[in-house]
């Protein structure tokens, strides 16, 4: 970033200051990200951030990279699973007493108590969250239109108590018979612990332990996705050609489901062949709805910042209540972290059942044992996807899922 002229010691700026900010997300994302950087510059017409999209598969390699040479921009979102790694650097700002400051925006009690995870260690705060994105399915009415099926049948399924996996493999079967594709499986923490959870399963006992080996509705989750994978009814987004993901396929109508937060939103809400709407994950337990993977996204600043103390107003701002509001209303990214604002959600028109973000929010549990351990969630991402590519017996996963997982365990005791 540059600094001309420095920033007045006070924090009430005279002369200009220019910071930089990276986040991953797809276009419509970012522009949704641009919308809360411009209210703030025009209230502070001194300041000039500029926003860096980054790619999310190289994200956080490219971050910790530019941290250790000081180059990393000023701001940077940090996901969930990345946070451990990005404070072991020791090249993030502590915030709370920023927090604390009047010069805030933002207090640490404008937000829900579980949303900080791993961005609190003991009463020490290195990110603040930018919102939330409960994890459910997206389905595509045209393409279940298209395979012979009512346009609204995971609705009636879903609202008559029998949204199941039984049923929902049915409509996948019934959709790939049509020569569409059904439901794109994506790898990573959000996809698989939502998948667990809709079964009752764990990953990890409450004390941190491995426990997959020994939980049967959690082994019967990997056997009931790679299955579909198999059979055909599921694809893999990790087979899937370079360049060609889940939400490019959902777009065209080529496949009836897609998992997501909100993040798909805008970018579907533009695209008016699409028609759409969100369905929770279907359950195997007997119970209409089963708690998701609450993703979320916390803004950082670097210590190598010239900017520190306009940074942080800026962070403060971007996640306070009106930076979110900016945000998040007309088709928004996300579901806000705040509590006071979920009218965004329930007045939210597109889709129809947008109110499901609010139910799945109010179920879904935000992961920490997994994202407390460094690492952990790339390395099981890397062994699962020789499973869901065919080119691991789920045995032979589980095994090796279990040595990885208890070697950073191990490896990350205090
Ligand atoms: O899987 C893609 C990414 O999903 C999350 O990011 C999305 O949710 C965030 C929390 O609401 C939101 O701030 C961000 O704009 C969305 O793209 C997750 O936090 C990421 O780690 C993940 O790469």
């Amino acid at each position: 970033c540059s600094n001309e002229p420095k920033q007045g010691e006070s924090g009430n700026n005279e002369g200009k200051v220019s910071l930089t900010m990276t986040a991953w997300g797809n276009s419509a994302e970012q522009e949704v990200y641009q919308r809360a950087i411009d209210a703030y510059m025009r209230q502070n017409e001194n300041v000039t951030i500029k926003l860096i999209p980054a790619p999310s598969d190289t994200y956080l390699q490219q971050l910790l990279t530019q941290l250790q040479g000081s180059q990393a921009p000023d701001l940077f979102y940090v996901g969930e699973v990345q946070m451990e790694q990005l404070i072991a650097t020791g090249r993030i700002i502590e915030l709370t007493d920023f927090l604390d400051s009047e010069d805030s925006y933002v207090s640490i009690d404008d937000f829900a108590p579980g949303i900080w995870g791993p961005a609190r260690r003991e009463n020490q705060i290195y990110g603040v969250s930018v919102d939330s994105n409960p994890m459910l399915l997206y389905y595509n009415k045209k393409v279940l239109e298209e395979a012979g099926l009512d346009p609204n049948e995971p609705q009636k399924l879903y609202e008559s108590g029998n949204w199941t996996w039984e049923n929902f493999q049915k409509i996948n079967e019934t959709v790939t018979a049509s020569g569409k594709y059904g439901h794109v499986l994506e790898n990573g923490a959000h996809h698989y612990f939502s998948w667990l959870w809709s079964n009752g399963g764990e990953m990890y006992g409450e004390d941190g332990s491995f426990v997959l080996p020994e939980n049967e509705r959690g082994i019967e989750t990997f056997a009931y996705l790679t299955q579909n994978v198999v059979d055909g009814n599921f694809i893999y987004a990790g087979a899937l050609p370079e360049g060609q993901g889940g939400d490019a396929m959902f777009m065209s109508n080529q496949t009836a489901f897609v998992s997501a937060g909100r993040w798909f939103t805008p970018m579907f809400s533009e695209n008016d062949a699409l028609a759409f709407d969100y369905i929770p994950y279907p359950t195997n337990t007997g119970e209409q709805i089963e708690p998701s993977f609450i993703a979320t996204a916390y803004l950082a600043v670097g210590d190598h910042s010239k900017n520190k103390e306009e940074a942080l107003r800026f962070l403060s701002y971007y996640t306070s209540e009106q930076g979110q509001r900016d945000r998040l209303e007309n088709e928004g990214n996300a579901v806000p972290s705040v509590t006071t604002a979920d009218d965004i959600i329930e007045s939210a028109a597109i889709p129809e059942h947008a109110k499901y973000l609010i139910d799945a929010r109010d179920i879904g549990k935000v992961e920490d044992k997994q994202a407390l351990v460094p690492g952990l969630s790339d390395q099981l991402e890397s062994i699962l996807d020789l499973l869901f590519l065919g080119q691991l017996e789920l045995d032979e996963a589980v095994v090796r899922l279990e040595k990885t997982a208890n070697e950073l365990i191990e490896a990350n005791q205090p």
